[in-house]
């Protein structure tokens, strides 16, 4: 089962011998980590990475090695993004000059990046990013310009006190005209003493959910006063301002600018089945030793593992931990497939990568939290303390619902490829790939389920039918209720609710197949088939029921705010930012950020110790 779950005996060895070498290195303990302050976790995270290069070069260890390592070692930080984020958008969207220049400074860890797009204002709405870049044609420079308090730079992981260089997305204005949003890099933080470079304010965002968790990563702010780059540092492979201050785009879609961000979620849905399988793991291992009450008077006490609600509540996670493996190693393909198409110029497979990365990135990360969560119940209360590791879990993965695209936001654009799958079917076109089941829309429309007994959810044609016909009939009710709307966008946003539900359905339509494909491979080992097969069943059955309140919320909409307020709390009481009683949210936010001890210093604590030395050595070694 191990091989089945890594995919290979060969990754079974490479993560054994990695994850070995994390838990016998003394620097990378953490069983004290809840307990550090914000200073002490920020430094230990500082010196954990350091320690992980250090490793890395000393070993010569792999790409898949040095991945690995990071990984077990189990900390967020700043080094994530550098390689999750800035090094990919500078792959995606650099031109080969620009990634020699840039790449190799950050192979090497000469400098430090990350992924600056999302603002104080706006995070979803990529198209409304304030930040602007203007081009001076009679310096050849781009003034980047944070022109409002919302236009601030805000979230992005390792830009409050240890980035070097990051890519900062901004509208950019030529010759007068403002044409959106594009990719810049920008050097941050001087490579002599890490101080912000002129123009730019730079800090940490404050403290997070839970204690330890996502608290190692600095999440920073920035603003931008009129700092010049030069005009080479926009990344020009989608589009390009020449000499003169002309914009030229080049012949492929503009949706490869948002390319980082469809990689990342293909990553995340593999982060989610780990972060829900250490969740079950901790909960079916404790379950089978934690006893309550006696069967008979006198009689042994019962393991909780044993009791039928506990199953019922655990079993699907455990299903689901593989079932979202199994679809995670599908997508890591399908990504692969599509950036190798990519490359030979065939654009045609963007949607479906962009609809199965978002879908799938939300639908296994939603899963997963609520999982976690259930999972710290299923433990009683151990299970609260921070020594179950259920806390930290967590809420280290919880912030992956939002992250990356909130997952509303995300399933609103699966269902948008729905609806224009719907409609290309209804004019006669055949769909593809993971939506070719829409094809079949005659049978699948008027079908009766042979589903009668929990036996026949072993047969992956009943289960497979079943999923596609909920999956097709959600997507077209949609359909044909928005067309009875006065317009498509207003049937669109009137619907959403629905379409959220049929996204969902067709995300876990592909979960299903993926599960049922896996079996259909070769699998070694006695009685592991078997045991996927029972899997794949719980898998599906545990997801099939419905509830529909959408009416009963129309009708509370118009109270809501009243009905929070009858609650009477104080703002002190409240403690939050967000829901303060009279609404003034950003200047809140950016006042409590500076509150955080990390800001007390602007070149942070373990500099001079851990992060100067890193980067002045890899800049002496490159040049030997
Ligand atoms: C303890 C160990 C650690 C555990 C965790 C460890 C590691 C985790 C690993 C990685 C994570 C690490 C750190 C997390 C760092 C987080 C970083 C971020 O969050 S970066 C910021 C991410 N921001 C977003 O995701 C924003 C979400 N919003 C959007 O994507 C878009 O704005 C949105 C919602 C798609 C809307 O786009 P917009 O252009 O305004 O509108 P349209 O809907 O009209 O779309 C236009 C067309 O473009 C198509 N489209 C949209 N997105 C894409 C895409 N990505 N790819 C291809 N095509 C896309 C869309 O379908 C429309 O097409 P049509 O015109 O309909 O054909
Ligand atoms: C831990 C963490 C790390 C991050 N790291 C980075 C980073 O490194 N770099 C970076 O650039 N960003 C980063 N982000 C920012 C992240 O990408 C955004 O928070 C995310 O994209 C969501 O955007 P938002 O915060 O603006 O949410 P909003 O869009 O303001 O969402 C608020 C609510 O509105 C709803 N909503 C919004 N739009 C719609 C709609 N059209 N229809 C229906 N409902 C809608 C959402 O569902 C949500 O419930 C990070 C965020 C977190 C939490």
């Amino acid at each position: 089962m191990k091989v089945a779950w890594a995919g290979s005996r060969h990754a079974v060895e490479v993560a054994d011998r990695m994850a070995c070498l994390v838990a016998s290195d003394p620097v990378f303990r953490k069983d004290t980590r809840t307990m550090l302050s914000r200073k002490e976790l920020f430094k230990d995270t500082l010196k954990k990475a350091a320690h992980a290069w250090k490793r890395t070069v000393e070993l010569h260890l792999t790409e898949e090695e040095a991945n690995l390592l990071r990984l077990y070692i189990d900390q967020p930080g700043y080094v994530d993004l550098h390689w999750v984020m800035f090094v990919p958008a500078i792959k995606g969207q650099g031109t080969e000059e620009q990634q020699k220049k840039w790449l190799t400074m950050a192979y090497k860890f000469q400098i430090i990046g990350t992924y600056a797009q999302t603002e104080l204002g706006h995070g979803s709405n990529v198209q409304g990013l304030e930040t602007t870049a203007t081009f001076d044609p009679s310096t050849d420079e781009f003034i980047m310009h944070s022109p409002t308090l919302t236009s601030s730079k805000w979230w992005p992981g390792g830009l409050g006190k240890t980035s070097t260089h990051a890519v900062v997305y901004a509208r950019l204005i030529t010759e007068g005209k403002d044409y959106g949003i594009h990719g810049f890099i920008m050097q941050l933080r001087s490579l002599d003493d890490h101080s912000p470079l002129p123009g730019i304010t730079i800090g940490d965002i404050g403290g997070k959910f839970g204690s330890g968790a996502y608290n190692s990563m600095d999440n920073g702010v920035m603003r931008l006063d009129h700092v010049r780059i030069p005009r080479d540092q926009m990344l020009m492979r989608l589009a390009q301002v020449t000499r003169e201050g002309k914009y030229v785009h080049s012949d492929v879609p503009k949706q490869l600018l948002y390319g980082t961000m469809v990689y990342v979620r293909q990553t995340i849905v593999a982060d989610a089945s780990r972060a829900l399988s250490r969740a079950v793991c901790i909960a079916v291992r404790y379950g089978a030793i934690r006893k309550q009450f006696g069967s008979k008077a006198g009689g042994p006490e019962t393991q909780v593992l044993n009791y039928k609600t506990q199953q019922s509540r655990l079993f699907p996670f455990l299903a689901s931990a593989y079932a979202f493996r199994f679809v995670g190693q599908w997508l890591k393909w399908l990504y692969t497939d599509v950036t190798q198409k990519l490359e030979s110029k065939d654009f045609s497979t963007l949607p479906e990568a962009h609809a199965c990365t978002a879908g799938l990135k939300s639908v296994t990360t939603s899963a997963t939290a609520d999982a976690i969560e259930e999972c710290q119940k299923l433990c009683g209360g151990h299970g609260y303390l921070n020594s179950s590791g259920l806390p930290e879990l967590f809420a280290v993965n919880l912030p992956a619902c939002t992250y990356e695209g909130d997952n509303v936001v995300l399933l609103l654009q699966v269902a948008r490829f729905l609806m224009k799958t719907v409609s290309q079917v209804a004019s006669g076109k055949q769909p593809v790939g993971t939506t070719a089941y829409m094809g079949n829309i005659q049978h699948l429309m008027q079908c009766k389920s042979v589903v009668n007994t929990v036996e026949d959810w072993l047969n992956p044609a009943a289960i497979k039918e079943v999923f596609e016909a909920r999956a097709l009939r959600m997507a077209v009710n949609c359909a044909q209720n928005i067309s009875k709307a006065p317009s498509q966008e207003e049937g669109f946003s009137e619907l959403s609710p629905d379409l959220v539900e049929a996204a969902v359905a067709h995300v876990q339509l592909i979960i299903v197949t993926k599960f049922i494909e896996k079996l259909q491979e070769d699998i070694l080992g006695h009685g592991v088939k078997e045991q996927l097969q029972k899997l794949c069943g719980i898998y599906a059955l545990h997801l099939i029921h419905n509830e529909r309140l959408g009416k009963l919320y129309a009708q509370v909409r118009p109270n809501a705010v009243a009905l929070v307020d009858a609650f009477d709390y104080t703002d002190h009481y409240l403690g939050s930012a967000l829901g303060r009683y009279d609404g003034d949210v950003y200047s809140a936010l950016y006042k409590e950020a500076w509150k955080d001890p990390l800001n007390e210093t602007v070149v942070p604590d373990g500099y001079q110790e851990h992060l100067r030395p890193l980067l002045k050595q890899q800049l002496k070694l490159s040049r030997l």
